[in-house]
């Protein structure tokens, strides 16, 4: 039941192609925040909608078949979780000290610096992370940890990369 549910939102918002791309996916994405007053946004931005596909589309065809879809869809799901669970003060906006429990509670971990750096990149001039940074923020760890766990074989926590491979750890930035 739930399946055929989803199955039937996702042709509706892919279309005829049967896949979701940049601009369908910001919509979808933005129509469904609106209804959260728990989640403070300005709109996910067209970049970060094709970023986010890039950083999903398993299949390299530029756009997020119904796999890869309910993929992002049950992560995000998830980490809307996260959010509202530490955003303490109910601000709807996470700040630095809340965003380390939140990345920790999604498994990332990260050294001193990295928290900073992240804060740093998706925060506002308050130190305010709002709703879809926090999703492209999270969207990229959880990407260069897959690509990280990828590369580790023998899963000693330490990999060797050629030049060419740095570019998996590129898009955290
Ligand atoms: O589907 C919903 O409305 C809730 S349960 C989860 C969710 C919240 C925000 C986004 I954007 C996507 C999904
Ligand atoms: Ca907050």
């Amino acid at each position: 039941e739930e399946e055929t549910q989803f199955r039937n939102i996702f042709r509706q918002i892919a279309g005829d192609d049967m896949e979701i791309n940049a601009e369908e996916l910001r919509n979808v994405l933005n129509n469904v925040v609106k209804k959260h007053k728990d989640l403070k946004t300005e709109g996910f931005e067209l970049e970060s909608c094709r970023s986010m596909i890039a950083l999903m589309d398993t299949d390299g065809s530029g756009k997020i078949n119904f796999d890869e879809f309910r993929h992002l869809w049950d992560k995000i799901k998830s980490w809307q979780k996260i959010f509202k669970r530490y955003d303490s003060d109910h601000s709807g906006t996470i700040n630095s000290y809340e965003m380390r429990n939140a990345v920790n509670d999604a498994g990332f971990r990260l050294n001193n610096q990295l928290y900073d750096i992240i804060t740093m990149r998706y925060a506002d001039k308050n130190m305010n992370i709002d709703f879809d940074s926090f999703i492209c923020c999270f969207v990229r760890l959880d990407a260069m940890f897959r690509a990280f766990h990828a590369f580790d074989k023998d899963g000693d926590g330490i990999i060797k990369l050629n030049v060419l491979e740095v570019n998996y750890f590129v898009p955290v930035f």
